[in-house]
This record gives C-alpha cells, structure tokens and sequence, in this order.
C-alpha cells in the first residue's frame, strides 16, 4: 500500500483546519534538543548538518502512517524550544492528543524543561497523552562522560508521575462515585499515560 507524501508548513494553527489529520501531535522542549531533527528524520529521512537554524513560532507536518489495514494521519506541531516563544507554544499544544516532550541527554536544564512541559500539560490538557524522549544518544554513546540525565533518573521521574497520575485518577474516580451519588456531572476521567524512550540519529 502507498502513503500520501508528507505535507510541511509553518504557519498559524488556525488555517490548518482545512487539512484532515486524525490526530494532533506536539513536539515541546527546551530549544536545541532537537526536536525538529527528530521530526525530519522520520518524516523525510534525512538529518539536516550546518549550523543550527532555531525554530520560529513553529512548524507543521502532516505525515501519514500505517498501522494495521489502516492509514493514521498525525499532524504534527514542532514548536520553537525558546522561552520567548512560550506563550505561543501553548497555542500550539491546545488540543493534542499527544505530546513528545524532548531533553537532551547532554543538557541537564533540558530535562528541568522537560519537567516544566509535563506539568503544564497535566494541568492543561488531561487527554493528552505524554511521551519523554531523551535525544542525543549518538554523543553519549560516543563519549559516557557527556551524558548529564542518568537513565534511572529519567526512569523515576516517568515511574513517580505515572503512580501520580495513578492515585489522582484513583482519587477522581473514588469523587466521581460521590459526586454520582450526588448526581452532579464532573465531566469526563483524565487520561494521561507517560512513555519513556531514546532517540539516536
Ligand atoms: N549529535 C546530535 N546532534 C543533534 C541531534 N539532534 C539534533 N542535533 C543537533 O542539535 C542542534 C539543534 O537541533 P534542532 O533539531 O534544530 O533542535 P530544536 O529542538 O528543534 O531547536 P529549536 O527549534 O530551537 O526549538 C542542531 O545543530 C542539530 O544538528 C542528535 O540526535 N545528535
């Protein structure tokens, strides 16, 4: 079976509404830590050398996969990593299904800024399922010294807020039995799940 090519702009959110994705997907991190690299690796298989061009605002990729018999269209949003570009960013995440939340495995204020996103997105957008990508793993395998977030702490950090999450919607739903009793409406579950994993170009 043929994939459609992907699709890439970097424009407003707002006029992308004309285009049929199945699925938002965010890319969040400190600037830097590659999240456009990752994006471009998978969708155009290719890893772009020459000096580093830093996002702006943010970029759009419609990028069509197969899973099973069907085809699963996400759109994906690489923000800016910048702190001068927080506020947009939270445009750009309102609404997504999923979030990569990036650090450099070399940057230990990446990982800091990897924890600022993740509750950000706890508190904003409880559908949102969350993704903890470690990048940059080719420098570390390179030279051992560089790695500046152990593994085990990544590993906690997802394992603490996964357990997290676990007693807050044990919590929710032990209030919603309540509030049923009560018959007050409290709208629907959150559904957060965190994954862990590395990324090497
Ligand atoms: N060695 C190595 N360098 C990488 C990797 N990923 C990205 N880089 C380099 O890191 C720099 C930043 O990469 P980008 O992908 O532009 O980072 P970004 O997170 O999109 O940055 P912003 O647009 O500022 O948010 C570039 O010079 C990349 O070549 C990686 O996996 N390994």
């Amino acid at each position: 079976m043929t994939l459609a090519l992907p699709v890439t702009f970097a424009l407003n959110p707002l006029s992308m509404s004309a285009m049929r994705v199945d699925t938002k997907v965010v890319m969040l991190g400190k600037e830097s830590v590659g999240k456009t690299s990752l994006v471009e690796r998978y969708v155009h298989h290719r890893f772009l050398v020459g000096p580093y061009q830093n996002t702006i605002g943010a970029a759009f990729v419609a990028k069509p996969i197969q899973v099973g018999e069907k085809v699963v269209t996400l759109g994906i949003w690489d923000t800016a990593g910048s702190e001068r570009y927080e506020a947009m960013s939270r445009i750009y995440y309102r609404g997504a299904r999923a979030a990569i939340v990036c650090y450099d495995l070399t940057d230990s204020s990446s990982f800091q800024r990897a924890r600022f996103w993740v509750k950000e997105l706890q508190n904003c957008e409880e559908h949102c399922k969350i993704y903890l990508c470690g990048t940059k793993n080719d420098l570390v395998q390179a030279d051992r010294s560089l790695r500046q977030i152990d593994f085990h702490d990544a590993q906690d950090f997802a394992e603490d807020e996964l357990f997290q999450k676990v007693a807050e919607d044990y919590n929710d739903s032990a209030f919603q039995c309540m509030a049923d009793e009560a018959a007050v409406d409290l709208g629907q579950k959150k559904d957060s799940y965190f994954y862990t994993c590395c990324h090497n170009n």
